[in-house]
Parts: C-alpha cells; sequence; structure tokens
C-alpha cells in the first residue's frame, strides 16, 4: 500500500481548486438597534475573491494584517459557511456542511495552520496524530504492517528520518520547525491535492524558515500538490510562490507571476507593500520611485470600508474616480496575466482626471512605470 499517490498523473497546471467572487461578512452586533436593523454592521472581511489553485504550482496570497488572507483558507477549507460566491473543485461547486462532504472534501484540501504548537494536542504522541489522520482518510492500510509502513512514509517525505526516532515523541520534545513538519505529514495523510498553508513559517525562527519553505516546494513538485501559501512576506513569495496575489482590506488588489508583481509591482498598494519590505535584489527603477501614504498609514475600517477603490484614503496617486467606482482588473501589459485593479491602468480615466489629482494626493509622486507601458502596449 502507498499512502501518498506519488507525482499522479494529472497534468501540472490542472485547476485543482477555485474561488469565484468568495465573499464573507461577519456580523457584528455594536448596539441594540442593530438587532432590528435590516443592514446590521458587519465586518466585510473578504469581498469578490477570485483565483485559481493548479497542480504543481504555488499561489501565494500577500497581505498586511488583517487583510483578510486567512478568512479566504479557512473559507476554502470549508470552516466557515460563504456570504456569497463559490468554490469549485475539479470545476464543480462545492456545498459542504460538516459529516461526509465534509470529509471527502478535506480529504483533497488541507489547511496547515501557522502554529504547529496549538494545531498538535500535547497529550498525543506523533504516532497518534498520523494515525488518526491516516485512519481518518482510510489511508492507513489493513494490517499492522501496512499502517507502521505509511507512517514510516509520511515521516520520511517531510524529513523526519529515521522515522522511528520520532514516531513515539511528544510536540514539547520536538523543535519549532519538526512540529511543523509532523503537521505537513499529518496533512499528507489525507493524501490531498491542495494544501493551503497559512503563515506556515511565521512563528518559526528565521533560520528555519527556509527549510520548511523548501519542503513544501519540494511536495508541490514530488507530489504534484497545489499549494496555497498564505504570507505577509513579499519577499518569501518571490522566492517560493509560482504566482502571487496581493490582497488589501478584503479585495484582491494585484496579480501575476511572482517575479513580476514583486519586480515590477503596479498597484500603488503593492509598492508599498514592497517599499517596507527592501529585497536588495530589486531591480532599479523601482526601488527609486518614491512611494508615500498619503492618509494615516492604516488599513480602512472594514465595517463602512471606503467606497470605490479601499486603497484610495492612502494612494498618493489617487484621482476623483478612485473614491467613487471601484476599479477593475486591468491588465498591465507588460507579462501575460498581470493585473491591477487600479484606475491608473485605465488610459481614459488618467486622461481625464490624471494621477494624484485628488485633493490630499500628491502629484509630485511618481507614478509608476508599468502605467507608461500599459499607454505603449493598448
Ligand atoms: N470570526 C470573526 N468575526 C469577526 N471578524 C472577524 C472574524 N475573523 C476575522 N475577522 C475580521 O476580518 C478581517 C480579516 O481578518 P483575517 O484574519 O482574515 O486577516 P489576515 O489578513 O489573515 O490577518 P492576520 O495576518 O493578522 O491573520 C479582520 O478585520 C478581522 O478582524
Amino acid at each position: 500500500m502507498t499512502t501518498l499517490s506519488e507525482g499522479t498523473a494529472a497534468p501540472v497546471g490542472e485547476v485543482v481548486l477555485e474561488a469565484v467572487g468568495l465573499t464573507k461578512h461577519f456580523p457584528v452586533r455594536r448596539k441594540l438597534r442593530d438587532l432590528f436593523s435590516r443592514n446590521p454592521a458587519s465586518v466585510h472581511a473578504v469581498d469578490d475573491v477570485s483565483f485559481e489553485l493548479r497542480r504543481g504550482q504555488v499561489t501565494a496570497l500577500v497581505g498586511e494584517s488583517g487583510s483578510g488572507k486567512s478568512t479566504v483558507a479557512r473559507l476554502l477549507a470549508q470552516l466557515y459557511p460563504r456570504t456569497g460566491g463559490d468554490i469549485l473543485l475539479h470545476g464543480r461547486p462545492t456545498k459542504v456542511r460538516g459529516g461526509r462532504r465534509f470529509r471527502a472534501y478535506v480529504r483533497r484540501v488541507q489547511l496547515i495552520f501557522q502554529d504547529p504548537f496549538a494545531s498538535l494536542n500535547p497529550v498525543h504522541t506523533v504516532r497518534y496524530h498520523l494515525t488518526r489522520a491516516l485512519r481518518i482518510h482510510g489511508n492507513a492500510g489493513k494490517t499492522a504492517a501496512d499502517l507502521e509502513r505509511a507512517l514510516g512514509e509520511l515521516l520520511t517525505r517531510v524529513s523526519l528520518t529515521p522515522p522511528e526516532r520520532y514516531l513515539d515523541k511528544f510536540p514539547h520534545e520536538l523543535s519549532g520547525g519538526q512540529r511543523q513538519r509532523v503537521a505537513i505529514a499529518r496533512a499528507l495523510g489525507a493524501d490531498p491535492e491542495a494544501l493551503l498553508a497559512d503563515e506556515p513559517v511565521s512563528m518559526l525562527d528565521v533560520s528555519i524558515r527556509l527549510g520548511i519553505l523548501n519542503l513544501l516546494r519540494d511536495l508541490k513538485e514530488r507530489l504534484n500538490l497545489a499549494i496555497l501559501y498564505i504570507t505577509h512576506d513579499i519577499a518569501s513569495a518571490r522566492y517560493f510562490a509560482d504566482e502571487t496575489m496581493v490582497m488589501y482590506a478584503g479585495r484582491m488588489v494585484e496579480g501575476g507571476d511572482s517575479e513580476t508583481v514583486t519586480q515590477n509591482p503596479a498597484h500603488p498598494y503593492t509598492r508599498l507593500l514592497i517599499e517596507s519590505a527592501p529585497d536588495p535584489d530589486r531591480i532599479a527603477g523601482i526601488a527609486d520611485a518614491t512611494v508615500k501614504d498619503r492618509g494615516n498609514g492604516e488599513p480602512p475600517s472594514l465595517i463602512k470600508p471606503p467606497a470605490g477603490c479601499r486603497f484610495n484614503p492612502r494612494c498618493p496617486h489617487a484621482m476623483p474616480r478612485c473614491t467613487v467606482d471601484l476599479p477593475p482588473r486591468l491588465e498591465i501589459g507588460d507579462r501575460p496575466g498581470h493585473w491591477a485593479a487600479c484606475w491608473l491602468y485605465d488610459p481614459e480615466t488618467v486622461a481625464k482626471e490624471s494621477p494624484g489629482s485628488l485633493a490630499g494626493a500628491d502629484p509630485a509622486v511618481e507614478t509608476p512605470p508599468a502605467l507608461h507601458l500599459t499607454e505603449e502596449a493598448r
């Protein structure tokens, strides 16, 4: 019996999981009258988020704290009911509310949490955690020897070798990196097609982060997994992800291949994010472009998010239209598939209103160079 389907026959790039207009609003009751209100207040945590996870590829979802990344992961893991939109597994809509359907779904889509210590039960050994995962998902085989083989295989997959050294250890006897490896092995016990990794290295020492990211990359290649990598560290997305998407205040603002998004960011928010996480390899030009924050440097309230582009109160290039109309995804034109939800990439709007023309915006701030590219491309 093999626990893990090494390099399954499905082609690399095949879409496994798709978010279509995914939306999550959390109701909040601040005052008694909200109970009786027709439009009770809610936190607009995720609005109209769409993307695809493909076999053999890592897709990064990047954004600052509170931008809605974890909520997206939990929606995709079917841990929250959604307010709107759909989740397609191999093109088929999913409606999972516990029970057998939920188990069938999580067999294919597994979530890895940020804190491996909290996600492993301290009173149980590695053997217990992995055996349970294998049994629940029907991968434990028929005999004790099958189970032992499957356990050994799981630990070998995550480079905890020899397996006998780790099987009977408790979580507190392992280092942070080893615990995260056990958490990953447990997820692999389901033999999934997609892994949702929510900040999988942010709780770990800097020195061991790379080892875990390399492990995930190895699994992506060997097991042909589709991986969602959630992070606030855009530099690690460049290193690790094939595709990068950027979220701001519950909405996706930019997407494309990781190299392009990180080296030639188009959306003013992505540029701000990169400015605040300096990368020595950044190509000339981007590093020189000044991105100032004209607002208070804080993300907006998600209970009453700003109309139009949610970044407009902070954007140094804001135009009047940005405060009214929600920008659609606009092609940048430098690389196929690179887009930004930003009116700067709509030549008509720019010609009419000119970047930075909103009161309080700073017209002296250099506009993104890719804008010129867009105009040429059209
Ligand atoms: N269960 C909940 N009830 C109410 N509001 C929530 C709930 N979960 C998240 N939120 C709110 O939704 C917004 C998005 O939160 P989320 O945790 O998804 O962001 P994030 O980008 O993952 O941030 P972090 O990196 O800090 O985890 C935040 O404003 C948060 O306060």
